[in-house]
């Protein structure tokens, strides 16, 4: 879809779209929608919303970002940047059933609207119907598959998204009664892991995970996917729902995914031995790292930015090779830092998905400190918490300190607070929208961001910038002099170094401070 025609569906769209779809579905009792008028247009006020912008000024450097982080081939990428821009301009409606507890169905489909903003989609409506169990045609029941055509016509939608996993048949059928494209919850997840991965058994983990979701599904895209034809398969990281290839080349595509997640299994294997030996030997010139690990929408994102605001501006030359999800900072004390969010958790994750989770999450394997962010305002804390640590431990990470925050204190009663308290005794209440105990975050990070202890006075010869450069984003530099023969620097390193430097001490005068 161009943008041009997304324009036409802004403008043609009725103001009180929403709000009459909420009035009308109150008046019934087999379902109603989640999201009133305020949501959308809350949501229409987000700066993400990528309507207006003309698709050739699409900023090139979010391309290449995409790129680099998906690390696609060459010849995928001019599918990937048409898909991009669809991604970034998907107008979604969620739907869901439920049976029994209308509230955990509500609290499922507002973590499917968090997660599909997540993927970069802009959430217009959520829609529930009460069934005992999905329509095995349509996944929603007939009438309300009809109700869904008229909600997704008015407010020109382009995307439906099931909050259960679809099979292929319902999936197939629905799209042909609503008329766009219909993913559902497992194929959002995949999105948002293949934005996250990284390294390249992630980016395989992740790519086998789509592939597997792909192969049952290859036959039979609806009508709305025609304009897909032809499109590349599965491609790591591919749009929102992994877009399928044309009818014709169905069976071709079969034998090529075939062969393709062998090969990714294989390498998958080979990587497991590296891995260790990484971990093994971490670089204590890195810059020390922070990861923020927790649920989806416990607010890792907004404390992020917080926490980076408030501190001190780092130089930028300092951490000239981070990518785009990597904030750096600087404690009080001068040592600079970088702060990692990390993919959200999400309940219920569909078991095929849950390697390719882990893979997203080595971040938190290779950090010095892990902020675990809880969200405090959630009915059942206790449970997200052990489920977290839980995988930290699974993913290497049980022995790095970890700082608990309870997020959203202002949303937290002084009951609320004890009862945390008791969960986690030295847990820090925090409020990324208030501000409320951002210093005292800031001042436990300092406090754990392992430090240079060893002092170590070198003379460093006027041709070895580099190592000057180094003991500046590895070391805190204390002193410098500038002699005849080369630079004199005082300055404090982390143990792990002092070998390698050793060849510069000056007069080996080398001694540990602490
Ligand atoms: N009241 C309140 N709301 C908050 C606070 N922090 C975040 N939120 C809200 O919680 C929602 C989720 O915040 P995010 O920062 O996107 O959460 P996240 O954990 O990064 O979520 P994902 O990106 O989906 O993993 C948003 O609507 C925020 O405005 C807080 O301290 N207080």
């Amino acid at each position: 879809m161009t943008n041009d025609t997304q324009n036409d569906h802004k403008t043609n769209q009725p103001d009180d779209a929403v709000g009459r779809v909420l009035a009308r579905d109150d008046a019934r009792s087999s379902g109603y929608t989640v999201f009133g008028s305020g949501r959308a247009d809350a949501l229409q006020a987000d700066s993400h919303y990528e309507g207006d912008r003309d698709g050739d000024q699409f900023d090139r450097e979010d391309r290449a970002a995409l790129r680099r982080v998906q690390g696609l081939s060459t010849e995928l990428q001019d599918v990937t940047e048409v898909e991009y821009r669809q991604l970034r301009l998907e107008n979604v409606v969620l739907i869901g059933i439920y049976a029994g507890n209308v509230t955990e169905a509500e609290n499922s489909l507002r973590e499917l609207a968090a997660l599909a903003e997540t993927a970069g989609a802009q959430v217009l409506d959520g829609l529930l119907q009460r069934r005992p169990n999905p329509d095995p045609s349509t996944y929603l029941g007939r009438g309300k598959a009809q109700e869904l055509k008229g909600i997704v016509a008015a407010l020109g939608a382009d995307t439906v998204i099931a909050d259960s996993e679809l099979a292929p048949s319902q999936r197939r059928a629905l799209e042909d009664v609503v008329g766009v494209k219909v993913i559902d919850r497992t194929a959002v997840i995949l999105d948002i892991f293949s934005q996250h991965a990284k390294s390249r058994e992630g980016k395989a983990q992740v790519e086998l995970a789509q592939l597997e979701y792909l192969l049952p599904r290859l036959r039979g895209w609806g009508e709305s996917m025609s304009r897909q034809a032809g499109g590349q398969v599965g491609g790591a990281g591919a749009g929102m729902g992994s877009r399928g290839p044309g009818e014709t080349k169905i069976e071709l595509d079969r034998r090529r995914i075939h062969t393709r997640m062998s090969k990714l299994r294989k390498q998958i294997k080979g990587y497991a031995p590296a891995r260790e030996a990484k971990r093994a030997n971490r670089n204590r010139f890195d810059v020390p790292s922070v990861a923020i690990a927790g649920y989806t929408n416990a607010g890792k994102s907004s404390l992020l930015n917080r926490v980076t605001s408030a501190g001190v501006l780092v130089e930028n030359a300092l951490f000239a090779t981070l990518d785009a999800t990597v904030r750096k900072s600087v404690t009080e004390q001068g040592i600079p830092f970088t702060f990692t969010d990390t993919v959200g958790f999400v309940r219920n994750l569909p078991h095929q998905l849950v390697e390719a989770f882990r893979s997203t999450l080595e971040e938190i394997g290779e950090s010095d400190v892990v902020v675990h962010v809880v969200d405090g305002s959630h009915p059942d804390p206790g449970s997200q918490l052990a489920t977290v640590r839980d995988v930290i431990g699974e993913v290497g990470a049980r022995d790095i300190p970890e700082i608990v925050v309870f997020n959203k204190s202002d949303l937290v009663d002084d009951n609320t607070r004890l009862l945390l308290r008791g969960l986690e005794p030295t847990g820090i209440f925090v409020s990324a929208r208030t501000g409320e105990g951002i210093e005292e975050l800031l001042a436990r990070i300092a406090a754990e961001v392992p430090a240079p202890q060893v002092e170590m006075t070198l003379l460093v010869p006027y041709d070895r910038g580099e190592v000057i450069s180094r003991l500046h984003v590895g070391g805190r530099v204390l002193a410098t002099e500038y002699l005849e023969e080369g630079t004199r620097v005082v300055a404090l390193v982390h143990p792990q170094n002092v070998e390698a430097l050793t060849g510069f001490a000056d007069a080996a005068r080398v001694h540990a401070s602490a």
